[in-house]
Formats: structure tokens, sequence, C-alpha cells
């Protein structure tokens, strides 16, 4: 039998806060004061519960801002770390759209190359030559003084062969413009250029947006069964650039190999080895038709950062308490550093990235700075801002693996850095001794007595930096002293 619900004078609890039957008004009046003082107190506790579980609530929680001086520094390879570590299931879910990254990074390498011969055949043909483009290498003066290798007819010819690459290029760009995307999808997924005019620029993200999604949405929009289960990856699209690459692969090895192609790229200072989102090495594995990203190659695909990029996730400490983790990473470009200051309050540390192995390199917005000079300086802003004088400063001296490999190749450490001196141009000794700057600085300009944490890194090494953030966040969680952070 359905049950009928109670009438108020029914109610058991009604009853018992209703007011005696036959109140005076005297007693009227001071049940009134009395409920009114309850109520009162009833507020301050119910006030303090508030505060409290907001102050747990902010205790849970740990910010960590991701800073370096120069773009390409590496903070969003440590994010995609912390991503693999804490959420490698929505990090496995984005293969599909790293492999477009990757796609688009050989084709920028071949356009690299492609952009050093037009450079060679401008000296011969008597034209002024034009420097080729690319963001990470600085242009000497004296590179056109010298006489370049002679191209043949058959390096000509190859390059004809590649040219569906730049078709490549050019698809993938439109993928991310208005004719894939509607309008507001194309200024919140990329506010990419039009591919033809703007092919030499790198590409970029916006990345507080869901670019990732505007791929999976291309990528699963075609035949739902031909795609991949695990990757979102429609291996079967006719319009798919890893057809044309994978036709290509031949003659790019045959060129990336060629002697007259390194000895111009030398002449040229491009050492495309060094450069982000190189790919050059391994083009067997990266163009096969079935070819999924590993975890290592989208550590090394490159894209840059234009906005602010949040990863959120909950870690668990050895006292089993949860943390909720937001690791915030901000594009490194001058331009974007007046959009880092809001962050400051909030953050309980910073990891400071800065490159090693750019001490022969200048900054893309100001070529008359050296781009370690400019780690230095803003390391020295950091340290000494007071808005983060409670703030933990991890510093990660990154990059260390292509330090090592440009010492190796000749390139002299002491002819950028003068104070070098003559000391030995190997790895142990001019990261050492940059070590040595960046902790005097640490120490001359933190205004209350702080520890000097910093780490010797290669982020694109999954390993390594697997063990350096995981004991990281298991101290900072905790709040002891991170001494695992520590290298001494
Ligand atoms: N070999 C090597 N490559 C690295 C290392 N750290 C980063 N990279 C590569 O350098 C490129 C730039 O790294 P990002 O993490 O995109 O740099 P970023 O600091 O986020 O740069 P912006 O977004 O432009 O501010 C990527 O292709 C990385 O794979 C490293 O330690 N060693
Ligand atoms: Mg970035």
């Amino acid at each position: 039998m359905p049950r009928r619900s109670l009438t108020e004078d029914e109610d058991p609890l009604s009853k018992l806060i209703a007011p005696p039957p036959n109140e005076s008004p005297a007693e009227r009046e001071q049940r009134i004061s009395e409920e009114k003082k309850a109520k009162e107190i009833s507020d301050g506790i119910d006030e303090e519960l508030n505060a409290q579980r907001l102050a747990e609530k902010k205790e849970n929680k740990i910010s960590v801002l991701l800073l370096g001086a120069s773009t390409f520094a590496g903070k969003s390879t440590t994010l995609k770390n912390f991503q693999l570590i804490n959420s490698p299931k929505a990090f496995k879910a984005e293969r599909g759209s790293w492999r477009t990254i990757v796609q688009l990074n050989i084709a920028r390498s071949i356009r690299i190359i492609f952009d050093a011969m037009t450079t060679a055949q401008q000296q011969y043909s008597g034209l002024s030559p034009v420097s080729p483009i690319s963001e990470d290498r600085s242009p000497s003066p004296l590179e056109f003084e010298q006489e370049l290798p002679m191209l043949t007819a058959e390096h000509l010819k190859l390059k004809m062969r590649l040219s569906p690459l730049l078709q490549v290029e050019e698809s993938l760009w439109r993928r991310l413009s208005p004719s894939t995307a509607t309008a507001t999808q194309q200024v919140s997924v990329t506010n990419v250029p039009p591919p033809s005019s703007n092919l030499k620029k790198e590409i970029y993200v916006q990345s507080a947006t869901p670019w990732k999604s505007a791929f999976s949405r291309f990528l699963s929009s075609s035949n739902r069964e031909s795609v991949d289960s695990d990757d979102g990856i429609d291996f079967d699209d006719p319009q798919d650039p890893g057809v044309i690459l994978n036709n290509c692969a031949e003659d790019m090895i045959k060129l990336w190999h060629d002697p007259t192609i390194k000895a111009l790229l030398q002449a040229l200072r491009i050492r495309l080895e060094d450069t982000p989102g190189f790919f050059l090495d391994e083009l067997d594995r990266v163009t096969a038709l079935k070819y999924v990203p590993s975890d290592d190659d989208i550590l090394k695909a490159r894209l840059k950062t234009m906005g602010v990029s949040e990863h959120r996730f909950v870690l668990k400490t050895g006292n089993m308490m949860s943390r909720d983790w937001r690791v915030f990473d901000v594009g490194g470009a001058r331009s974007l550093r007046a959009a880092w200051a809001p962050f400051f309050d909030a953050c309980d540390a910073i990891i400071f990235l800065a490159p090693l192995s750019c001490f022969d390199q200048s900054l893309v917005e100001d070529p008359s700075v050296n781009r370690l000079e400019d780690s230095i300086l803003l390391w020295r802003a950091i340290v000494s801002n007071q808005l983060l004088q409670t703030t933990e400063l991890i510093l990660f001296l990154n990059k260390c693996d292509i330090l090592k490999a440009k010492l190796e190749s000749g390139i002299r450490f002491s002819k950028w850095v003068i104070s070098y001196g003559d000391r030995p141009n190997t790895f142990e000794g001019t990261s050492r001794y940059m070590k040595k700057k960046f902790a005097t600085i640490f120490k001359q300009h933190s205004t209350t007595p702080r520890t000097f944490y910093c780490h010797f890194t290669s982020v694109t090494d999954t390993h390594s930096t697997f063990t350096i953030l995981e004991n990281g966040t298991q101290n900072l969680a905790y709040k002891a002293p991170i001494d695992n952070w520590l290298v001494q």
C-alpha cells in the first residue's frame, strides 16, 4: 500500500520546534531572542566549517608552474611527462593527434633542407642568397662569404620528386584551418595562419583550447570501422598524408644521407639533428603506413605553445591521502611573459627550465641576445621576485643530451661563454660551471634563505625524467624537505 506523507501537524520534528500553545507575549519575545542567539551560534559554526573545508581543499591542491626563458626550453615536454606518468590512458588516446604533429615535423625538416638548397642555387646564379629560415638556428653573417657546395642535377631531381611533401604540410595545415573547422573552431583550435603565406613559420597552438579534439574529429570522421580502436587513427583514409610520406620515404632518406646535402647544411650551420621535432634519422619507422607514435615520439614531437596549458591529476601520496595536482605550462615566447604573473600568487612550486644546449644560439625575438644569457637573466628575476620567496624553485638544466652532442661535435663552449676560458670543452666541465652560475644567482638574490634544487635533465628521456618527477611530486606533496629534487 502506498505510504501517505505526514502533514505538518503530525511531523514529530515540527511538533518539537513549534511554539508552546498559550504562549504569552513575554514568553514569545524571550523565545524569539533565544532562537536568534541559537541561529547566530549555528551560523558561526557553519562559517567555521566552511572555512575549514576551504582550507582543506586548498591544502589538498598543489600547483606547479613550468617556466623557461626561451621558447624550446622543454616546458611542454615536461608537461607531457607529467601526463604520461599520471594519466597514461589519456596520453595513449592522443596518439592519433601526435601522429599528425610528427608528420608535420618531418615535412618541416625536409622544407628546411629545400630552403638550404635554394640558398645554394641562389649563390651560383649570382642572386643575393636568402638565409634559410629556422627558428632554432642563428644565421651567421659570415655564412654566405664561403662558397656553398655545388648541387647536381640529381639533387634537383630528388627535390622535385619530394615536392609532394610540401602538399603534405599544406594539407595538414588545412586540417587546422577554416575549410575543415567552423569559424569559431578555427580561432579556438590554433589561430593558424593560411598555409600559403606562412609555411615557413612554426606551427603553434593556443593550448588552452582543445586542438587535439579537432584532430580526433577529423581522424574519426570517415570510415568509423577502420579507425584503430586504441589510437583513433584512420589508416585507410585516402587523404592520409601518411601515404605520401610513405611514398617519399626512400627519397627522403637519400636526401638526408647525401654527403653534399650534409656539407651544405654544415656550411649554413644548420644542425637539423638538434632542432626540435627531428625525426629524419628514423624515417623508415615513422613513415611506415601503420605508424603509431611511441611515447618517446610524442615527447620529441614539436608544437609551440602560445597559450596556457593546464594538466590536472589526482595523486595519492604514501599515506594514501589524495592531492589535486595542477601543472601549468605557459608559452615561453618573450611576448607572453606578462601572462605569467597571475600564476605566481597561487603556485607552490616552479620548475624552471634552462636549456644548456642553447649556449650558441640567440633569441628568435631578438637576435642580439644569447639564449643562455636570457635564461640566466630570467632566473635572476624569478629568484628575486618577492611574490615567489616561499615558492619552491626547482631548476632543470635541460637538453643535456644535446649539449653533450654539440660539445662532442667540436663546438667550443668558451667561444660563446667567454668567461669559461680554457677549461676543458667537456659536458662535465661546462654543466658544472653553469650549475655554479645559477646557484650563485640563487644565493645572492633570494631574500629569504632557501635550498637550491637543481637537476641536469634531458626531458625527452622518459626514464630519467620519470624518476625525477616521481620523487619530486611525492616530496612536494608531503611538504617535507624535498631532498630528492636535489643534485649534490
Ligand atoms: N633532445 C632533447 N630535446 C628536447 C629536450 N627538451 C625538449 N626537447 C625538444 O625540444 C622541443 C621544444 O620543447 P618544448 O617542450 O615544446 O618547448 P617549450 O618550452 O614548451 O617551448 P614553447 O612552447 O615554444 O614555449 C621539442 O621538440 C622537444 O621534444 C631535451 O632535453 N632533449
Ligand atoms: Mg610549449
